[in-house]
């Protein structure tokens, strides 16, 4: 794991593009090599934005889409096709949009799925879900994602991992049941900061003035229990800002005015 690595964009329309630019680049990058791509969503306005970037941006068909391995960082446990699921609103921003294969597409359950109304059973197989995708050179039992993409809450959540909720604290589970949560709707599904910390590369996209305390505290050494975002590190970790959540980040090395 490497120091994190901040890019602030001028708005967040850019940082969209941006994100979305460097996720095709990913994708064909882990494709050429090992034939595959392996990439986590969020949630949340930003991960929107930028699937719907994506989607269109013509460079999205220079990735074999059949290939792709989709996760998610967390779900709302909601019914299927509610509106507020992080899956429907992924769907309508790109996965609708390319031809994925749906073998590849691993939802997290609704609550009127198979395992009903028990979002412990949902995570516990949720769970499998990544063990059963994990190969031998991932030594463990969750895939080593290309990318994982997380958006970021004003009080500095990742996922669905609150400050000093259970899910923060969880050391053995790659995938949690989240309850009460603090941001509608209270009941949840996430990954734990060990399956994110799997990740080769962890985006943390965000924007606006509201996230930039919380920002510049992960930023600056705050421990994780107090905010998420902080233990959310890849081999890589890229803080993907518009100028307003990066505002409140102390000594960002800031290009000369033209
Ligand atoms: O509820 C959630 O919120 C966060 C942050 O969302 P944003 O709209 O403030 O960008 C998101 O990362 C998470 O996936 C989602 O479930």
């Amino acid at each position: 794991m490497s120091r994190p690595e901040v890019v602030v964009h001028r708005d967040g329309g850019l940082l969209a593009a941006a994100a979305a630019a460097r996720l095709v680049t990913r994708m064909v990058d882990a494709q050429a090599a090992r034939g595959y791509a392996s990439v986590v969503l969020t949630g949340g306005r930003t991960g929107a934005a930028v699937l719907e970037n994506l989607n269109r941006n013509g460079a999205r068909d220079a990735v074999d889409w059949s290939r792709v391995d989709l996760y998610w960082g967390d779900e709302r446990f909601l019914p299927s096709g509610d509106p507020e699921r992080n899956e429907t609103q992924a769907r309508a921003a790109l996965l609708d949009h390319v031809p994925l294969d749906p073998d590849r597409v691993h939802v997290m359950a609704p609550s009127d799925g198979k395992f009903g109304n028990d979002p412990e059973a949902a995570a516990e197989a949720y769970a499998e879900v990544l063990a059963r995708a994990a190969r031998p050179e991932d030594h463990g039992d969750v895939p080593t994602f290309d990318v994982c993409m997380l958006g970021v809450g004003e009080e500095g959540h990742v996922a669905s991992i609150f400050p000093d909720s259970p899910a923060v604290h969880e050391q053995e589970r790659s995938v949690v049941a989240v309850r009460n949560c603090p941001k509608p709707p209270p009941t949840r599904i996430s990954l734990t900061l060990s399956a994110i910390r799997r990740a080769q590369e962890v985006w943390l996209m965000t924007t606006g003035e509201a996230k930039a305390v919380s920002v510049a505290m992960a930023l600056n050494g705050a421990g994780e229990v107090q905010i998420p975002a902080a233990g959310a590190l890849g081999r890589r970790t890229l803080w993907l800002l518009d100028k307003a959540a990066a505002s409140k980040v102390p000594d960002l090395f800031q290009p000369p005015l033209a």
